[in-house]
């Protein structure tokens, strides 16, 4: 997968150097290439934004830089010889556009977007994108409006921070078997959607602290039955809204397995 990010703050992108999205760029399962915006202006103060149409308070940022940001992204990478023989398609990337009046990120979208060979984001600062931009691309290319939750940011480096890491995780050859992401929250059909519940490690004993027995029993079925619980319990306290949403046959299909 190829992943290319549009900002005018390319520093704020370094976490993608690391860990597990640095381990995968290292391995070439990941091409991620982070430009500057100021890149594509051509006035002494390389000027990203100007006053909103029609009044208002903030900046908006100005098509012409993103026009020629993405116009020249795009040709770079359509068709041709890639990463190590990854093509992407002559039908262009998908534009991820982070903006809080987006449709929310889900595990669901990060699926969808992890099967893409070409993802571009293009994270904006002050009051957003010039709207004449998204409406450019997309009528040529798939441009998705994504929010990670409502409240209020600066701008979308960190949402992308976050949806970068969400969708690498789900490349093959990414995660290891022992962290594989079948059973996390939200994945379709861990735990009928549930939360996770409580986990515990060694020692046994922490600061008068001990661990439920029924973890130390060797009883696999007993322990699936508790960690189902737990979810359940976990789940109603802090996202009824994700109870109301549950599968109760899937609820029956865990229960047969324990
Ligand atoms: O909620 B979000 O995902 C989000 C995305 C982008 C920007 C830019 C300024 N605030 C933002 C919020």
């Amino acid at each position: 997968m190829r992943l290319d990010i549009v900002t005018i703050f390319p520093e704020y992108l370094e976490p993608l150097n690391v860990s597990l999205v640095g381990k995968a760029r290292a391995r070439g399962v990941l091409d991620v290439r982070v430009h500057d915006l100021r890149h594509w202006t051509h006035d002494r103060h390389n000027t990203v934004d100007d006053t909103p149409c029609g009044g208002g308070p903030g900046m908006v940022m100005k098509p012409d830089p993103w026009g020629e940001a993405l116009d020249e992204i795009i040709a770079s990478g359509s068709g041709g010889e890639q990463v190590e023989g990854t093509r992407v398609p002559d039908g262009g990337p998908t534009i991820v556009v982070p903006t809080p009046s987006g449709r929310p990120f889900t595990q669901e979208l990060a699926v969808e977007l992890s099967e893409r060979p070409w993802l571009v984001f293009t994270p904006a600062r002050y009051e957003g994108i010039d709207r004449r931009v998204i409406e450019e691309y997309g009528e040529r290319y798939d441009v998705r409006e994504v929010s990670i939750g409502d409240y209020v940011l600066a701008g979308g480096e960190a949402p992308v921070l976050v949806m970068v890491e969400a969708v690498a995780r789900l490349l093959p050859g990414v995660l290891g078997n022992a962290e594989s992401h079948r059973d996390d929250s939200f994945a379709p059909g861990a735990m009928a959607d549930l939360l996770e519940g409580p986990v515990y490690t060694k020692p046994p004993q922490w600061r008068g602290r001990g661990i439920p027995e029924v973890l130390l029993s060797g009883h696999h079925g007993k322990i699936a039955r508790w960690r189902r619980d737990e979810a359940l319990r976990r789940t109603t306290v802090n996202r009824p809204d994700l109870i109301e949403r549950a599968d109760p046959a899937a609820f029956d299909k865990k229960d047969r397995e324990m």
